[in-house]
């Protein structure tokens, strides 16, 4: 199943905050979307999930959704946004509850999710003895559990210090190397787009318009080695020579707002 922005445009009232937003995720790739402070991209990500009505363009899901996909369009959000009280293993269920799955299907589903996500040994703890990586983990796996073709995510990773951020990219990579779920991937940080996306959205300050999509070269599970890195530095280099004069007139902005 393909996600496809066309056309995108949004105002909240007299603020102009995206303008004319288009390009395409296809199953199995993922697309990051970066640019200063303020530039639409979570409203752009609302949009895409049907959470916002845009003033202009729209949102659209085109092809089939996978087998047994019981919510084509999932969020991924950057404070794991979990139910304190509940374990692991409810909180990776919640979202199957008003389902029409069975009991064992909802459990078979829950199993799933948390092997995927090196979770199993932890479903029966509550989300207070976690870590910040583990929570974002589970975050993962309740995202997984309803099968989405498509997963939003907004900053997964930007509460997390730089270690715990590294070994949760490696997760990703191995999440996604089956191919099949296609993932839009907001975020300021430029290593964690060269590392994950296939492609990357550049977005201009707001309103945000695409400014240039890159392509990331090599193959996403190498790279991590030290052959790829210093090249995807220059990459990052390259895109943030793009974004600098932007992010910092934006910084400034939001100083003085
Ligand atoms: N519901 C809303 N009503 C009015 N203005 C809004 C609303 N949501 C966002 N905005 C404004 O729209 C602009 C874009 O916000 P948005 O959060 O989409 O940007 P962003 O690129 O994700 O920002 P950041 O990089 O800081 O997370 C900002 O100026 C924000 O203040």
């Amino acid at each position: 199943m393909d996600l496809i922005a066309a056309n995108i445009s949004h105002r909240f009232d007299a603020l102009e905050v995206l303008h004319d937003v288009s390009f395409t995720v296809g199953a199995g790739e993922v697309v990051a979307v970066v640019g200063p402070s303020g530039c639409g991209k979570s409203t752009l990500l609302s949009i895409l999930g049907g959470l916002l009505q845009p003033s202009g363009g729209q949102a659209m899901l085109r092809g089939a959704a996978p087998n047994g996909s019981l919510n084509p369009v999932t969020f991924v959000f950057q404070d794991f946004a979990l139910l304190p009280w509940a374990s692991v293993a409810e909180n990776v269920a919640f979202p199957l509850l008003h389902t029409s799955l069975s009991t064992p299907q909802r459990a078979a589903a829950v199993d799933d999710a948390l092997h995927r996500t090196g979770l199993v040994d932890f479903r029966a703890v509550y989300p207070k003895q976690l870590s910040g990586g583990m929570r974002q983990r589970v975050g993962i796996a309740r995202g997984l559990a309803v099968r989405p073709a498509i997963l939003l995510m907004d900053e997964p990773l930007s509460a997390l210090d730089s270690q715990t951020r590294e070994l949760l990219m490696e997760d990703f990579v191995k999440l996604l190397a089956d191919g099949t779920m296609g993932v839009v991937y907001v975020t300021h940080n430029l290593e964690e787009a060269v590392r994950l996306a296939d492609r990357i959205v550049v977005l201009s300050r707001r309103p945000g318009r695409i400014r240039k999509v890159v392509s990331v070269p090599g193959a996403r599970r190498s790279r991590g080695d030290a052959a790829a890195r210093s090249q995807l530095l220059d990459l990052q280099n390259e895109l943030w020579s793009l974004i600098r004069t932007e992010a910092i007139d934006a910084e400034r902005e939001v100083q003085h707002a």
